[in-house]
């Protein structure tokens, strides 16, 4: 499969000032990437450990105290091989929703409240493809809210008017009309009840698959990466420590945070305590030496206490940063 989006050695710090204090969370800490053509890829891991920030590398929206302290980030576009943070942000503006798309957490935070969904639908459309009329524009959300099976008297609503579930697919519908070729999701089922979850997802794993683009997918929510990732990456303290195909994740997880992730399923009929990895994740200004799990995890050995562990190819595309896998 193709690459359409390689990322590498990428490392964005929120720099803090704090009462004259500078201080530093290291959120993405030399992550490598690679988004393929036609996938699914899940970005998995507890809260604040670096997801939100690296789908914001990838759709370049980073904003102070937010910073790009190392690394590229690549789109390829077909017609060549465009190095993100090289280009200048008019030329950014041109990518951002044709090329890659976001789906932010909450849907609130894109759609205006005092505009009709097919006034939203209207001005996004004119700012990105000019010379669009109005009523072209109009016949564009029309179409493309038909195509995704949802009822076209949404267009007439108001924000406020639709429910949680339907605004997220008005969100998404927003965010596909461009037809991008990556379509970046921060946790998009984010207060919805599990039923409407299952609606939205699928709403975004259909557009994925008729529009053949990619979908880069933060949940930590293994079930649903489960049912739907092709591939998956484990994010723990601003690093990836295991990526491969889901299935060989879910099968053989390697590493001792990722069995954690996957034992902490609820399983249909099964009523024993579900395991949580102990204690929290580490304050990302004042991590671990070491492996940054070391603290939490139950085979550490006196090496993960002092010595960042290096990637381990463990099987066909499958990595893992974890000492055990040494040999
Ligand atoms: N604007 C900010 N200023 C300072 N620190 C921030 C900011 N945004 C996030 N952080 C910190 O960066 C780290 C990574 O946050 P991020 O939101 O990327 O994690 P996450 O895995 O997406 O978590 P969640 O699932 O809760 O969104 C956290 O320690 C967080 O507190």
């Amino acid at each position: 499969m193709k690459k359409l989006i390689e990322v590498k050695k990428i490392k964005a710090y929120y720099v803090l000032d704090i009462f004259g204090k500078q201080r530093t969370v290291r959120a993405v800490d030399g992550v490598d990437l690679d988004v393929l053509e036609g996938s699914v890829h899940g970005i998995a891991g507890e809260s604040g450990c670096g997801k939100t920030t690296l789908l914001k590398v990838l759709f370049a929206a980073i904003e102070p105290p937010l910073r790009m302290i190392d690394g590229k980030v690549y789109y390829l576009n077909g017609t060549g091989t465009i190095d993100l943070y090289a280009i200048d942000e008019s030329e950014r503006k041109k990518l951002r929703w044709s090329f890659a798309s976001y789906v932010p957490q909450g849907s609130m935070s894109v759609l205006n409240p005092v505009l009709k969904i097919k006034d939203t639908f209207r001005d996004f459309i004119s700012s990105h493809l000019k010379g669009r009329s109005k009523i072209e524009a109009y016949e564009m959300a029309r179409e493309h809210i038909r195509d995704l099976g949802l009822p076209l008297k949404i267009l007439d609503a108001y924000p406020h008017q639709l429910s949680g579930g339907m605004r997220q697919r008005v969100t998404i519908a927003l965010a596909t009309v461009l037809k991008p070729k990556v379509i970046i999701a921060d946790e998009p089922t984010t207060a919805l009840d599990v039923v409407t979850q299952r609606g939205v997802i699928q709403l975004l794993k259909d557009i994925q698959s008729r529009q053949g683009s990619a979908l880069v997918l933060v949940t930590h929510d293994m079930g649903v990466h489960a049912n739907i990732s092709d591939m998956l990456s484990v994010m723990y303290a601003g690093k990836i420590i295991e990526e491969g195909r889901t299935e060989d994740l879910f099968e053989n997880p390697r590493h001792p945070y990722t069995q954690y992730l996957i034992k902490s399923l609820p399983r249909f009929g099964d009523r024993s305590k579900r395991e949580s990895p102990p204690g929290s994740p580490p304050s990302l200004f004042n991590l671990p030496t070491g492996c940054a799990f070391h603290p939490r995890c139950p085979f550490k050995m006196v090496k993960c206490e002092k010595e960042e562990p290096v990637i381990f190819n463990v099987g066909e595309s499958h990595k893992v940063a974890c000492w055990l896998a040494e040999g």
